[in-house]
């Protein structure tokens, strides 16, 4: 294991030495070994004969650990702020992982920066735990997002109304850039850092892209970033996932899902599924998802104008011009996501429609997501759930199970493909909420790690699977999450 520090050699614009704060008194709450093992982490443990608690909670630093805040600005809910910043995290370096890629490790809720704004650096044990557990299960669904390695609880409170234990979360990541990083550079005209920071983003995900030059290269690299964008939020929607909080911070350059704030989960499938509880205007619904990531790009593609065509009228029609690529690429990867939930091949419009049709139906009936998908996979094999879908709906199960037997593959492939994209368990809100419960009342993490067993298995039958599966009694009606805890 060796912690690298390459975001520093971009220049100290990019960042504030921060030194995070000592806890009282650190103890492991959750650990995530297979990730550990695959960072080299776990080995350097063993060898050190060291407990994580201390090196991930921001009490000692890792060899070679130069510890900083990051500079970003952002976009949140429409407005500029040119100077957020990591107000509450560290980033301690960068580790490469045994696949060869390197990833960012940073701790969050690990004290003040000179980005704080007057906020007080912590984090407490309940979105501690809840970054964890969505993190993960996000991983395990196949969906692609940050990681978290530990959660450590710092033995001092935090006063979020009332006094509530605190917590360090360790987030691994294919790194941290987000749309905010350029934004806060393109705010004050610096374009020197932009293209600086262009390369660098480059060398990390977009490898294929190294060796173009000029305008062309600032193009491939707007390109890349959209269709990461479109793979995240089709994920998002195939599994049903609000994000919650789609400001330009919090929006990566990698295409990862990060910050687990006011994220929830919808049952009752409904496009305009809203969680949090300051997003009065739903401007992050569930369906809404995919133009906020849009206009995301709009944001990130206003950085990049003056790269794109000395002349400004060109560059704004170079970049209109890419924009105006996302709407059509995002509905066809969407459809083909769709299609893959139903067991349809695509091979005309009523095909997509008949796809659509299953949304309505589930619409109109105020049926759960998840567990409609599950049944009608299960349909194909399962006599018990056929006469049930039959019964639930049908004219369109007639339809599709007609289309189905049209298209020729055996049922048993069919389910097996359909399988694949509908999960039969998912992180629900009522279970996040009593598993976070418990784990504070008890100060144990048992619930978390019992439920972690099945999130990790999320297309498998386990055991204990059926204690996860049921949606909310009241369909999460009234359902809340908050942001900045
Ligand atoms: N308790 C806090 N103290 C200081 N700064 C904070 C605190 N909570 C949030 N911030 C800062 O406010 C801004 C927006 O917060 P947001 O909730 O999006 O991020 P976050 O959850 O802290 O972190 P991340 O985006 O890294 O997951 C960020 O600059 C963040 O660092
Ligand atoms: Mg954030």
């Amino acid at each position: 294991m060796q912690i690298s520090n390459s975001y520093l050699q971009l220049g100290d614009d990019f960042y504030l030495p921060s030194t995070p704060r000592q806890p009282s008194n650190p103890q492991l709450f959750l650990w995530n070994q297979g990730l550990a093992e695959s960072l080299g982490v776990a080995d350097f443990l063993a060898q050190e004969q060291e407990d994580p608690a201390g090196f991930f909670s921001g009490g000692r630093l890792l060899p070679n650990s130069k510890p900083v805040a990051l500079a970003y600005a952002g976009h949140q809910f429409g407005h500029f702020n040119p100077r957020l910043g990591d107000g509450r995290a560290h980033l301690l370096g960068e580790l490469r992982g045994d696949t060869d890629m390197v990833f960012d490790v940073q701790l969050k809720g690990s004290g003040a920066t000179p980005f704080s704004r007057g906020g007080d650096g912590l984090c407490g044990l309940g979105p501690a735990v809840r970054e964890f557990i969505m993190s993960e299960a996000m991983a395990a669904l196949g969906v692609p997002t940050s990681r978290t390695l530990a959660v450590v609880t710092t033995g001092d409170e935090v006063y979020r109304g009332d006094a509530v234990p605190g917590a360090v979360v360790c987030r691994v990541a294919a790194s941290h850039l987000r749309v905010g990083t350029f934004e806060y550079f393109y705010a004050q005209g610096n374009k020197d850092a932009i293209e600086r920071l262009c390369d660098y983003a480059i060398s990390r995900h977009f490898p294929e892209l190294a060796s173009s030059e000029g305008p062309e290269k600032y193009s491939g690299f707007l390109r890349a970033v959209f269709s990461r964008q479109v793979e995240l939020v089709c994920e998002w929607l195939r599994v049903g996932f609000v994000h919650g909080v789609m400001n330009t911070d919090n929006t990566t350059i990698s295409g990862e899902t990060i910050d687990y704030g006011p994220c929830a989960m919808i049952s009752t499938y409904n496009p305009n599924t809203v969680f949090s509880s300051i997003d009065a205007m739903g401007r992050y619904r569930f369906g809404h998802q995919p133009s906020i990531a849009h206009w995301n790009m709009a944001r990130l593609t206003e950085c990049f104008l003056p790269l794109l065509d000395q002349d400004s009228k060109q560059a704004t029609a170079i970049g209109e011009s890419l924009l105006g690529e996302f709407p059509q690429n995002f509905e066809q990867r969407y459809h083909h996501m769709l299609a893959s939930k139903t067991g349809v091949r695509l091979q005309g419009d009523s095909d997509k429609a008949l796809c659509e049709d299953f949304l309505q139906l589930l619409r109109k009936q105020g049926l759960d997501y998840t567990n409609s998908f599950d049944s009608l996979t299960r349909s194909l094999i399962d006599p018990q759930h056929e006469d049930r879908c039959a019964s639930q709906w049908p004219e369109w199960y007639q339809a599709w199970s007609a289309r189905i037997e049209q298209q020729g593959r055996p049922r048993e492939v069919v389910a097996e493909g359909m399988r694949r994209h509908n999960p039969v368990v998912i992180p629900r809100n009522h279970h996040m909420e009593a598993v976070i419960d418990e784990c504070i009342k008890n100060g144990s993490p048992d619930a978390a790690k019992s439920w972690l067993k099945v999130l990790r298995r999320p297309y498998q039958d386990l055991p204990t699977t059926p204690n996860y599966q049921d949606p909310p009694a009241d369909g999460d009606r009234s359902y809340q999450t908050f942001c900045g805890t």
